[in-house]
């Protein structure tokens, strides 16, 4: 059957398609972009546009688009052995050698894996694996679950709820009851009365000052990005994260890293746990694990938890039809495979992330941005009505989301997060790709400066 034509596409994705995260009324009216084809950095849309991705989908195609050997990898599993479950005591070769590959990339202490279908499903299993393990220390009171405002995990309702996102509070609550959050390491955003390092170390006190308000015989773990990515490509200041880990050393506290986003090369190392130099007791991933071509996720499990709820736990009531799904293990171990081949995630510490952050710092002398950083291929510029004191627009201007549109225009895809645009490219891209995108970005910017000139608005 031939596939309709673009119009044809758009009007039934009007008429039956709910989108995620998606005004569904505005987006009807509106109507969708078809995205039909992709190769390297670029998308291609139904009406033939060719489109820098900025986001490498979503912050997970680190390989690039139109890579045959994951398609391949695909192929012959779906030919061998399309679905079996790890249910029934068993397993399947891609199940095994993933976890096994998984295992040998991540810190030394970490040498177990529970696969997921999704990092919302990664994050519905820390909250899971949390508490079954300080029950079987005798420690069931051990409840609270510290996270940060505007973090993101997920939008099951676990995930949403270990998350700090307002609105979909809001949306969706009543919140999982014992979890609670403090302030997040968003200097530019809120810190910039005090230094960065003054105001990395004030974030730190407040986790501090959380576990004595809560006891710390209650608190259970504190989960965080390293950078957290959907809440604004957010790069903490150098003082916070040894300041986090002095407070959760003097208390018995489990560390959960999320490494959804920043896992698999996208700060310059395997993981952001590696930059940071933390000792994660969980660490849920997802996306870059097989550069999205296949739905997977998992958790990586420590020593001290795998031992306790290997030795003391007995069945652990958890899991998924699609747990280490063997297709989408196949495609995540060869995905493992080519990164390691290519020295992908060695070039993206020693050559294209410095190349961005020096191309990236140049957007900073536009004259609507307060600060562009970056860290490995991850970052942000942030739209501003006044450089000098950094005043925002009024939210009611949109000022991000019609950069967003604009730079679609222009041939790129950039994430509007409010006014702060975000870029996570594929971690293949090279410097003259990283160029092109700088100079979208500055064409997008100047854009949006003329229309907003145009509108009167100061
Ligand atoms: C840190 C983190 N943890 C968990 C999840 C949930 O993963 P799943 O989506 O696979 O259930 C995420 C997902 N992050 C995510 C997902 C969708 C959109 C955007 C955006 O920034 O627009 C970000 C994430 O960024």
């Amino acid at each position: 059957m031939t596939s309709p034509g673009a119009a044809r596409l758009k009007e039934l994705d009007r008429e039956h398609h709910l989108h995620p995260f998606t005004d569904f009324k505005a987006l009807g009216e509106e109507g969708s972009r078809i995205i039909v084809d992709a190769e390297g950095v670029y998308i291609q849309d139904a009406d033939g546009h060719r489109i820098l991705d900025g986001m490498a989908g979503l912050w997970c195609v680190n390989l690039g688009y139109g890579r045959q050997e994951l398609v391949d990898a695909a192929s012959e599993q779906l030919t061998q052995l399309p679905y079996y479950n790890n249910f029934f005591k068993t397993t399947h070769p891609p199940a095994v050698e993933l976890a096994e590959t998984l295992c040998r990339l991540a810190p030394a202490h970490m040498n177990r894996v529970f696969f997921t279908g999704s990092g919302s499903e990664a994050n519905d299993t820390v909250l899971r694996m949390v508490r079954r393990y300080w029950a079987l220390k005798g420690q069931p009171e051990k409840q609270w679950i510290i996270g940060r405002e505007n973090g993101y995990h997920g939008s099951t309702v676990a995930g949403m709820s270990l998350g700090g996102m307002a609105p979909m509070h809001e949306q969706g609550g009543p919140c999982v009851p014992g979890i609670t959050h403090i302030r997040q390491p968003y200097w530019f955003g809120e810190g910039r009365d005090q230094t960065p390092e003054a105001f990395g170390r004030a974030c730190a006190e407040a986790l501090e000052a959380r576990i004595q308000e809560l006891g710390s015989d209650k608190v259970a773990a504190f989960i965080a990005e390293p950078v957290q990515g959907a809440g604004g490509a957010i790069i903490p200041p150098d003082s916070y994260w040894p300041a986090i880990k002095e407070v959760l050393e003097r208390h018995q506290i489990l560390l959960v890293v999320d490494e959804v986003i920043c896992g698999f090369g996208r700060l310059g190392e395997w993981f952001g746990s590696v930059h940071y130099d933390l000792k994660p007791d969980l660490m849920p991933i997802a996306k870059g694990l097989s550069s999205g071509y296949l739905p997977i996720g998992g958790v990586l499990v420590g020593d001290r938890v795998a031992e306790t709820l290997i030795d003391e736990g007995g069945e652990f009531y958890h899991g998924f039809t699609y747990s280490g799904h063997p297709v989408c293990a196949a495609v995540a171990l060869k995905n493992l495979e080519l990164m390691q081949a290519e020295g992908v995630v060695e070039r993206v510490r020693d050559d294209l992330g410095p190349y961005l952050a020096t191309r990236w710092k140049s957007l900073e002398s536009h004259p609507l941005i307060g600060e562009a950083r970056s860290l490995g291929l991850i970052g942000a510029l942030e739209i501003v009505a006044d450089k000098d004191s950094g005043k925002r627009f009024d939210k009611s201007l949109a000022v991000g989301n019609l950069c967003r549109d604009i730079c679609f225009e222009t041939g790129l895809v950039m994430r509007s997060v409010g006014d702060t645009m975000v870029i996570s490219p594929p971690l293949v891209i090279s410097h003259d790709e990283i160029d092109e995108l700088v100079r979208l970005a500055r064409e997008a910017l100047d854009e949006t400066l003329r229309r907003l000139t145009a509108q009167g608005v100061e």
